[in-house]
């Protein structure tokens, strides 16, 4: 884990194009800058390559698109390949939309997604394994998580975070699992879509170890979510969606390394933390 990496986010404040959804721009936008990023979202296919030519990294979310933002996305996606930047897709609800589940897979030909990030209904359905789903949500299933993110991985030839209680994020040969976090991120809504543009971020500031920030993002986001639900015994999802802001500007190095409870498993050891 490159703990260091949160530090060099804030230095850099890297830009992070998102093309979001309607439902959680506004908390999108506002959990990147409160840890210390800079996100810009926008709508207007026309002024892409404008952008694109701005950021460091690029975020495409499927949480609401329309006919038309089907080409808005993909050219941003080809766009963010040809500048050489990290793009993170969230296929939102792809196991549960047909629509979606037709056109999310067809768009991954269209340009490289360099990290996928998702529930576990979401990540199984882009791998081509069967997983419950209810609605953005992801439900019951049978079958190795683990096995699952690691297979979608090499479909995809990218860097997958499988989210739920415990997070799994693998290259498709390393796996690591954080157990961090709380429920009330799960009843959060945006609480994915904030990790999505969260690891975009990290990803701008470590463009060659992308494996690296998406272990951060996923730390991040799970610790911020566990200290912001400690402070408060009655905190409720309002108070709690405040207080995870909060946490997102004041969390270091040292939270992280005192609170984190992961492992990883590269390709012939296990160390854990
Ligand atoms: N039951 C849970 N306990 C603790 N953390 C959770 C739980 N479910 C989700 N999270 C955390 O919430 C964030 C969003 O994950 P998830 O709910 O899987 O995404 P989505 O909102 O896209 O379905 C992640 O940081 C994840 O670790
Ligand atoms: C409710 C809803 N509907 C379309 S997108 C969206 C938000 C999904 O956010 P998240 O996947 O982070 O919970
Ligand atoms: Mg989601």
């Amino acid at each position: 884990m490159n703990f260091q990496l949160l530090d060099t986010l804030r230095q850099i404040k890297p830009v992070v194009l998102n093309i979001s959804n309607f439902v959680t721009v506004q908390d999108v936008a506002n959990g990147l800058s409160a840890l210390g990023a800079s996100p810009i979202m926008s709508e207007e296919s026309a002024e892409t390559e404008d952008i694109v030519q701005i950021s460091q990294a690029i975020q495409l979310n499927f949480g609401a698109f329309t006919t038309e933002q089907v080409a808005h996305i993909k050219k941003t996606g080809q766009l963010g390949n040809q500048y050489q930047l990290p793009v993170v897709v969230d296929p939102v609800a792809v196991s549960s939309i047909n629509y979606r589940h037709q056109i999310i897979p067809q768009l991954l030909q269209e340009f490289h997604a360099d990290i996928i990030r998702g529930n576990t209904s979401e990540i199984a359905t882009l791998g081509g394994f069967s997983w419950q789903a209810k609605g953005i949500d992801s439900a019951d299933g049978k079958g190795d998580r683990r096995f699952i993110a690691m297979q979608t991985a090499q479909k995809y030839h990218c860097i997958i975070i499988m989210s739920g209680a415990t997070d799994i994020i693998t290259n498709g040969t390393a796996v690591t699992q954080i157990t961090n976090g709380t429920p009330l991120l799960q009843v959060h809504v945006g609480s994915g879509d904030l990790l999505s543009s969260i690891s975009a971020a990290f990803a701008a500031v470590s463009p060659h170890n992308l494996y690296q920030a998406a272990q951060m993002a996923a730390l991040v986001v799970a610790v911020s979510g566990e200290l912001a639900a400690q402070q408060q015994s009655t905190l409720g999802p309002g108070t709690f969606t405040a207080a995870l802001l909060d946490e997102l500007a004041n969390i270091n190095i040292q939270d992280l390394q005192q609170t984190a409870h992961y492992q990883t498993q590269e390709e012939n050891n296990a160390a854990t933390n």
